[in-house]
């Protein structure tokens, strides 16, 4: 598969001396030491990721870990030091690095939406007039606004919503009100950096299912930015942690979880209930011949999530199958001492 966007060994760095700062963070310094400096706050540093069409990355780290940062660089809003950032389009492959500012600004339009800060919506407007609002902002021609926005408030689940004030939205709708109006554009890349101003928005199951259905219908790329590993699990496909500038590693919840690359990662996701993401075969034991002996309370395929074979594991012995053969068994005691 080529990636639609191959980021390799990047560094952003804010500030004056770019090549200072890095010469020095190479050098091993640390990019605290570097900032009192004076020479540039390191933000990024060696970052190697590539980013499928399609895919919902979260990126995920403490304040200061240089997740707006990066998602600022993919806008061409933050200067690149070194390294590479391109983007397969259309019209073939774009490169960051290297754009004049009246390409970066064309690319800015045209396949990025990045939202830096809260989707602002005026209080008094109707749902469907701000969603008509947004869609002026965006060039709509006049005749098209008002069918245009019953389309989009059905498409996320908002109808019912259409004639209420924006002001008289609770805290759940709202969120989904924004997620609509940050996603309402052409760009095939959709840059959620604060966008909610909902604290836990993604928290809401329904928000996350309105943003794989806005991703299926639209082929949109999703990164967002978070520092809530719990969040990050329930709404990425894949999750990418940065620390200090750095990438530490990539890929889907549950490859995080139980293959964690550094002490930092397990320590992050060690809080989490693995109940939600975790599936029958991850937590298997071998079947004895004593297991078959005794019977099973029920009978589970390979992918199927945990959380799905706890009410027969109340009852007995879960055994676990693929394609006709049985492959492992779990059984209640053994899955409760795995999580003591
Ligand atoms: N415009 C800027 N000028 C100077 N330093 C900056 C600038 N933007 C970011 N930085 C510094 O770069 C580093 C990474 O910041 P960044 O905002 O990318 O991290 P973050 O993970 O998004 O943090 P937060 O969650 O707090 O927003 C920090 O040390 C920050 O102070």
């Amino acid at each position: 598969m080529t990636p639609q966007i191959s980021i390799r060994r990047l560094a952003v760095v804010h500030g004056r001396h770019p090549g200072a700062a890095l010469r020095r963070a190479d050098a091993g310094e640390s990019h605290h030491a570097i900032r009192v400096s004076g020479e540039g706050a390191v933000a990024l540093i060696d970052v190697d990721l590539d980013i499928a069409s399609g895919e919902i990355l979260v990126l995920l780290g403490g304040s200061g870990s240089g997740k707006s940062s990066l998602v600022a660089a993919l806008a061409g809003a933050a200067p690149i030091a070194r390294g590479s950032a391109s983007f397969l389009t259309g019209r073939g492959a774009f490169e960051l690095a290297t754009a004049t500012p009246k390409h970066l600004r064309r690319h800015a339009e045209a396949t990025v939406a990045h939202r830096s800060s809260p989707v602002r919506l005026a209080p008094r407007r109707t749902v469907a007039a701000a969603v008509e609002a947004a869609l002026a902002a965006l060039g709509t021609p006049r005749r098209d606004r008002a069918p245009r926005a019953v389309l989009e408030l059905a498409n996320a689940g908002l109808r019912d919503a259409a004639g209420a004030p924006v002001e008289a939205l609770g805290p759940g709708l709202r969120s989904h009100l924004q997620l609509l109006v940050a996603a309402l554009g052409p760009e095939p890349v959709l840059l959620l950096d604060g966008a909610l101003d909902t604290p836990d928005a993604w928290r809401d199951p329904s928000l996350v299912a309105a943003l794989r259905r806005l991703r299926e219908r639209t082929g949109k790329t999703v990164i967002l930015t978070s520092c809530d590993p719990a969040e990050a699990m329930r709404v990425g496909d894949r999750i990418a942690v940065l620390d200090n500038g750095r990438l530490v590693q990539a890929g889907p919840p549950r490859e995080l979880v139980l293959q964690p690359a550094t002490d930092h990662v397990a320590a992050l996701l060690s809080e989490l209930n693995p109940v939600g993401f975790l599936l029958a075969e991850d937590v298997m034991a071998p079947i004895t011949p004593a297991d078959e002996a005794a019977g099973f309370a029920g009978l589970v395929q390979t992918g199927t999530r945990l959380v799905e074979v706890l009410p027969t594991l109340r009852r007995g012995d879960v055994v676990v199958a693929e394609r006709g053969r049985l492959l492992g068994k779990i059984d209640a005691h053994r899955l409760w001492s795995l999580f003591a």
